[in-house]
């Protein structure tokens, strides 16, 4: 009891930061505000120019044209469907599969580690059974939509390519239990089931719309067989309240959250954070994500590892809530936490994705215009007690 109260009292200190630094951007948009009323797209860019600019510098004019113009999509094979055509149709249209080509440049990256005393390609470790294919760089060639093979499962699911870059560093060994706490609407739990190395899956979302619409990908994609109670679990649960479920422990745990979605914030006025009347909403976002997190380290058991993950570029909800959530399990918990360095693993990718240079924690996705995919932001934490 006095631990939780402790563990409020330390989030509550870390609101207070968070309400500063808004009202500190808030004071320079509210003459904006009142003047007449914006679209929330416009009120996203006005929110990301204020704050991204500082952080991104020069690199911000190139990143905020890439989220202003079409995102680049990747095909996600689906290895239960017959897609031996499909596939050999994509290549003959130019298509790659990035991961295939980063795995054969595992070598290449080893040889460079060792001469330039750079962190090891081995902890880039990948599964070699996801296939996502790509266009090349520059090409912006959409995808046919995937039609379904001769027992009705569709041959891919498309996705920002690199959402599956969170599935791959999570790195699933054969016969782990995997938690997905943040699950709808599945791309990334389809990613988790292409791996074919998971015991068991529990595939978890608050929001009953989006575990519905996850049944409904899972049931396109996934034969019945493989979707038994024994393999495959959906709930629609809080992902706060598995800091209850002392039981359920998992070798490997995705904790992607919600977020400020900023691609989406720029381009959609519907459901877009940014509205005046879900402002306090997107403040409070860092300190949701911070207990998902940290009810996503309980539900790791000791040696195991979880993947934090967002698709903003913001650093409240992406390195400030991974030290936040770190150090409140240290003192709270008694859980003690490494973070993994992912630079190995992010080299493997370079000719396909645009990474922030040196984060402080993790690894981000840049949109750019020759390779338009992100904003992602992904953290791998080892639990070690
Ligand atoms: C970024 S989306 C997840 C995307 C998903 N992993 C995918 O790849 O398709 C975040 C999800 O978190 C869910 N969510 C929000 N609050 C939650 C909570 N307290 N517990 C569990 N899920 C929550 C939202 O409904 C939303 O579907």
């Amino acid at each position: 009891m006095a631990a939780h109260m402790k563990t409020r009292f330390l989030i509550n200190k870390f609101k207070d930061s968070v309400c500063f630094i808004q009202r500190r951007n808030r004071v320079k948009t509210k003459w904006a505000s009142t003047r007449a009323k914006f679209p929330a797209t416009n009120l996203a860019l006005q929110h990301f120019d204020a704050t991204y600019k500082n952080y991104f510098g020069e690199l911000w004019p190139s990143v905020r044209m890439g989220m202003l113009s079409e995102q680049k999509y990747g095909a996600l094979m689906n290895n239960f469907a017959s897609n031996a055509d499909v596939i050999s149709t994509l290549q003959s249209q130019g298509c790659r599969d990035f991961i295939r080509d980063g795995e054969r440049d595992t070598h290449k990256i080893s040889d460079e580690s060792e001469q330039n005393d750079l962190p090891s390609a081995e902890t880039a470790r990948i599964s070699s059974h996801i296939q996502c294919f790509v266009f090349p760089r520059g090409d912006i060639t959409r995808f046919k939509p995937a039609r379904p093979d001769s027992t009705g499962l569709l041959s891919y699911y498309l996705l920002d390519a690199a959402s599956v870059l969170p599935v791959l560093a999570l790195d699933i060994r054969p016969g782990q239990t995997v938690l997905d706490l943040c699950a709808g609407p599945g791309g990334k739990t389809l990613a988790i089931l292409q791996t074919q190395a998971a015991r068991f899956l529990w595939a978890n979302d608050l929001s009953g719309s989006r575990t519905a619409r996850l049944q409904r990908t899972l049931q396109s994609y996934v034969p019945k067989e493989l979707r038994g109670e024994d393999k495959l679990r959906i709930t629609s649960l809080d992902g706060r309240k598995w800091r209850n479920m002392e039981d359920h422990k998992f070798d490997r745990v995705l904790v992607d959250v919600p977020c400020t979605t900023d691609r989406h914030s720029l381009m959609e006025d519907e459901n877009n954070i940014f509205k005046r009347s879900r402002t306090k909403e997107r403040q409070t976002l860092p300190l949701l994500q911070i207990e998902l997190l940290l009810a996503g380290l309980q539900a790791t058991r000791p040696g195991g590892e979880l993947l934090y993950s967002t698709c903003s570029l913001s650093q409240l909800q992406n390195e400030c809530v991974v030290q936040q959530a770190v150090s409140l399990a240290q003192q709270e918990m008694d859980i003690t936490v490494q973070v993994q360095d992912l630079s190995g693993f992010t080299r493997l990718f370079s000719d396909t994705f645009h990474f922030a240079p040196q984060p402080a924690l993790g690894e981000l996705v840049l949109p750019h215009l020759c390779a338009n995919f992100g904003p992602i932001y992904l953290c791998k934490l080892l639990r070690v007690s």
